[in-house]
């Protein structure tokens, strides 16, 4: 396959090994130019600068790197991004300070479907705040769509919590017309980016998204436990507050003053001491971004999916493998997922032979593909082993 990103795949550390890399969706691998900012930010900047560091660069470091996400990734224009804590503990401060923006109404719209983080603190944040969860259920292999969305809200809607793209199936929902419908019923509405920051292009400015959150350790290489980003857009930052009231957040922080009075701007959703290890890599990787764009990015990231459906319709159906993610290109993210019944058999095998996807219940192999760092002969070797272990 003609591929005009594959000398990208010399950047990362070990893409030029035999292993079958399937999970770049789940935690992508690293950068070459990381391991060296790492070692020197030990020696140079932490080891040299020590605490004057945090004046120098480490306290800005979650704007100034949230506002080259958000121009990188996201369509977000400066002062609305923020990097801080994980996406669970961002969708918590985020849930919380959407309802408060909307009394008097009482439900928040999620669908079945969603990740589990999502459901789970939207299940916390509603009993909390004495609301209900009114529950969208969307079919496996499809997911989200307008209509359901438009079926579920109503006057007594807060806030509708969604994902970009669903961990499951991939499907790629409509941002736009889904914030329309949650905005025509007078609710907020939340986006988890998780699987669509660094692999799809967003929109959030342009869709007028109210609030959004997303990882750094998938499509933007992070490494294990990179903090999360934040958005919140402009017209809601001076009326938002979010219950985590952290020094850090605070107007004043090193003033150490009696009590909490949020600050100004996008900083107001951070509570404590920023991860600055942990976005070291993250920046490393918008940088790329930026270097190769985001549109190239996705071409890229449709060419592997069609790829790999390609493949499975070739040499897996016979097998009784079906494909689990919307064929059309439109309404599909950066991964496919592959269903057959022996699947968890079948992921188990294929780790022992490095080949590396996951498995997600029931039946699904999630074949994951980083657009800058997984190859065209990588899905080859990968659907192939999938048929040797079914045949
Ligand atoms: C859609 C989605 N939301 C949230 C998360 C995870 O949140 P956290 O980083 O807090 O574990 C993931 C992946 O783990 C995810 O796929
Ligand atoms: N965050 C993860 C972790 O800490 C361990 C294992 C997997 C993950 C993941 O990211 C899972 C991923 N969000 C998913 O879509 O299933």
């Amino acid at each position: 396959m003609e591929d005009p990103l594959e000398a990208y795949r010399d950047r990362f550390v070990g893409a030029d090994t035999d292993l079958v890399y399937f999970d770049g969706n789940s935690l992508g691998r690293p950068l070459k130019v990381t391991a060296d900012r790492l070692r020197d930010f030990v020696v140079e900047e932490w080891g040299g600068r020590l605490i004057r560091g945090w004046d120098e660069r480490w306290f800005d470091l979650p704007l100034t790197l949230g506002d080259e996400i958000g121009r990188v990734c996201l369509g977000a224009g400066p002062g609305q991004v923020v990097v801080a804590d994980s996406t669970t503990v961002l969708l918590y401060k985020l849930m919380r300070a959407a309802v408060a923006a909307r009394p008097g109404r009482t439900e928040i719209v999620i669908d079945r479907d969603n990740f589990p983080t999502d459901r789970y603190v939207a299940d916390g944040v509603a009993r909390e705040c004495g609301l209900t969860l009114r529950w969208v259920e969307v079919d496996r292999s499809a997911g989200l769509t307008a209509e359901l969305v438009a079926d579920a809200v109503s006057e007594r809607t807060a806030l509708v919590v969604a994902s970009h793209v669903a961990y499951r199936s991939a499907w790629l929902a409509d941002m736009p017309a889904i914030t329309r419908v949650a905005h025509d019923a007078g609710a907020l509405v939340l986006w988890d980016e998780c699987h669509s920051a660094g692999s799809v292009p967003v929109r959030l400015d342009e869709a007028g998204v109210d609030l959004a959150v997303g990882c750094t350790y998938k499509y933007l290489n992070g490494g294990p436990g990179s903090p999360a980003w934040v958005y919140v857009a402009e017209r809601h930052l001076d009326s938002m507050t979010q219950p985590i009231q952290g020094w850090m957040g605070n107007v004043d922080p090193f003033l150490m003053g009696p009590t909490y009075t949020p600050t100004a701007g996008i900083r107001r959703f951070i509570s404590g001491t920023p991860a600055v290890v942990g976005m070291l890599a993250v920046a490393d990787m918008v940088a790329l971004v930026d270097e190769v764009g985001i549109d190239a990015v996705r071409a890229k990231s449709v060419g592997l999916t069609e790829h790999a459906i390609a493949l499975a319709d070739e040499q897996l159906a016979e097998h009784g493998v079906t494909v689990a993610s919307p064929r059309s290109a439109e309404q599909r993210g950066g991964h496919v997922t592959l269903h057959h019944p022996d699947m968890a058999r079948v992921v188990a095998a294929l780790w022992e032979r490095d080949v590396i996807p996951d498995y997600r219940d029931p039946g699904g192999l999630r074949v994951g593909l980083s657009p800058l760092s997984t190859s065209y002969d990588e899905v080859d070797r990968g659907i192939a082993a999938v048929r040797e272990l079914l045949a």
